[in-house]
Parts: structure tokens; C-alpha cells; sequence
């Protein structure tokens, strides 16, 4: 029998389903320079707010742990792990970026697939990990001559567009074997068929649209707004309108320092990067770090 909250979540998915081919259409008749603006904007609003109420659950979270001033202590920890993550940038641009774009992957993987697994295992992380590297993948090999300038201007790595095949087909591999695995020993609770139907649409979209549109139709769509919902429903135990309101009550001032550090982030490194999109990774690696590590909190109570 089909639960209230499973009935919500696939509710949910037809609803982003339906959002996708929206965009979709819309990519076919728009130009790349509006679909970048609105991407941007979609990227600036529910983009970084779907980060934006970390500190407040680290402190929720956390308040047994820190004890007294646990709000002050948990603010100086973020902190220092965003400045951590700059630095490593600055000084191992490789091991950041590779380091960033792995812990993504686990992170999208998560969101993905966190409710929709039956029990726990270590290995989860790992299928985790390679379903968001296969989405991640897929971008980087579909949009290959865009996606590489972006990463060498990020990290100095030049990477071809058969390399990004032969690490999109391991990764693939990989995650074929464990997927049937998992469908063998009955851990998974989605519909095989419909979460494959899923990574076609999103290679159709990453073929169609532009590689920023692309990228923040997933990154939008498919990541931010569940893992708002996910976010509601632990912070005030339900996701409606009015939790929504308080969410964004909570977080405007966290959002508002976001993008005043991205505006200052473009004045320190305009000269040294060629795209914009490069100060954005800096950018999302360094609020990304801190939220992999709240969310996984968060989804595995
Ligand atoms: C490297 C690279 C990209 C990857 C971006 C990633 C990996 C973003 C992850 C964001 C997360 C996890 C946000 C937090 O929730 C782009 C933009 C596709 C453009 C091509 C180069």
C-alpha cells in the first residue's frame, strides 16, 4: 500500500518531471544568452539558499555536542572550513577540484537515492558517489570543449574529450554492477525503469541545452528544491508554504553574505580566471564542503 509521504514523493518527481520538459521547451526556443541569466539567477536564488540554513542546523544538530556558545563555535568551525577549502584551492588547485567534484557526486547521489534505499550499508556511499560522477560526467563529456576550458581554468587540468568518455563508461560501468546488485538483494524502493527513464531525460537535456542551463536544470530542479523540502521537513516537520516563509525568514541573512562574498570573490579574481563560471566553482566548492557534511547528517536521521 502507497504511504501518505511516498504518495508526496512521487507526486514530487512527476511534478519535477514535468518542470524538466518545461525547461526543456523552453531551451529549444530561447538563446543561450537568457538561458545563461536565468540560470544564473535560478543558481544566485535557490541555488545558494538551499544551502543557506546550514549554520542553523549544524546548530540544531549540534547543540549537545558544543554545549555552551555552541552558536559562536559552530559559526568559527564554518568559517574556518570555508577558508580551508579556499586555501586548498589556491595552493592545490587539483586535489580541490578533484576533492570537490567527488564529493558532489556523493552529494547529488544522496539526494537522489537517500530515501529511496531499503536499510543501510557502508556501500551506499559508494553507489552514492557514482550516480552523481555519472551525472556529472555526462555534462562534462556532452559539453566537453566548455567544461574543459572551465576546468583548466580552474585547476590547470586539460582534459580531453575521450578522457571524459573513458571515466563517464567506468563510472557507468560501475554503477551498472552495483545498481543490479542492488535490485538482486531488494534494496532498492524506486522503479528501475522510471529512475532509468530519468538519467535518458537528463542526457536528452544535457544534449539540448546549453551546459549552464543544463547544468542548473538538474542542479535546480532535481537537486535544490527536494533537498529544500528535506530541509523543512527537519527543521519544522513539515514542507508547506508556511515553513517555507520561516526557512526563508532563518536564512535571508546567510543568503544576503553569499552573494556579497561571490560579488567580492569576482573583484579579487576576475583578472587571474577567464569565466565567471570558474569564480562560481570556487565558489560552490566552498559552501559545498560544509553542507555534504550537515546533509549527510541530516538524511541518514
Ligand atoms: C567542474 C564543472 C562544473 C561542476 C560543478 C559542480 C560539481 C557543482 C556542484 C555543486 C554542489 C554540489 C552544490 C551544493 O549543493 C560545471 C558547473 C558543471 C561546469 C563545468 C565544470
Amino acid at each position: 500500500m502507497i504511504q501518505q509521504s511516498d504518495f508526496n514523493f512521487v507526486k514530487l518527481r512527476n511534478i519535477l518531471l514535468l518542470v524538466t520538459i518545461f525547461a526543456l521547451w523552453f531551451s529549444v526556443f530561447s538563446n543561450e544568452q537568457i538561458e545563461g541569466t536565468i540560470a544564473y539567477v535560478l543558481i544566485f536564488s535557490f541555488g545558494i539558499l538551499h544551502g543557506s540554513n546550514d549554520i542553523l542546523l549544524i546548530q540544531v544538530a549540534s547543540r549537545e555536542l558544543f554545549g555552551n556558545h555552541h552558536k559562536i563555535k559552530v559559526l568559527a568551525l564554518y568559517i574556518m572550513t570555508i577558508l580551508t577549502i579556499l586555501l586548498l584551492f589556491s595552493f592545490l588547485p587539483k586535489l580541490a577540484l578533484l576533492s570537490f567534484v567527488l564529493i558532489s557526486g556523493f552529494h547529488f547521489g544522496e539526494q537522489h537515492w537517500g530515501k529511496n534505499l531499503i536499510g543501510k550499508d557502508h556501500w551506499d556511499k559508494l553507489f552514492f558517489t557514482l550516480y552523481g560522477l555519472f551525472i556529472l560526467f555526462m555534462i562534462f563529456y556532452i559539453k566537453s570543449e566548455q567544461a574543459s576550458d572551465i576546468i583548466n581554468d580552474v585547476s590547470g587540468f586539460s582534459i580531453k574529450k575521450e578522457t571524459f568518455l573513458i571515466i563517464l563508461s567506468i563510472v557507468g560501468a560501475l554503477l551498472a554492477i552495483q545498481w543490479i546488485l542492488y535490485v538482486y538483494m531488494k534494496r532498492l524502493k524506486a522503479n528501475v525503469f522510471e529512475e532509468l527513464f530519468f538519467l535518458v531525460v537528463f542526457f536528452v537535456v544535457f544534449s539540448t541545452a546549453t551546459l549552464l542551463w543544463g547544468f542548473s536544470i538538474y542542479f535546480i530542479v532535481w537537486h535544490s528544491v527536494p533537498s529544500l523540502i528535506d530541509q523543512m521537513n527537519f527543521l519544522y516537520g513539515r514542507a508547506n508554504q508556511k515553513t517555507f516563509f520561516k526557512y526563508l525568514k532563518s536564512s535571508w541573512w546567510y543568503w544576503l553574505i553569499s552573494i556579497i562574498s561571490l560579488i567580492g570573490f569576482y573583484f579579487l579574481l576576475r583578472d587571474d580566471n577567464e569565466f565567471f563560471t570558474s569564480i562560481l566553482i570556487y565558489f560552490l566548492a566552498a559552501i559545498t564542503f560544509p553542507h555534504v557534511i550537515v546533509m549527510s547528517k541530516l538524511e541518514s536521521s
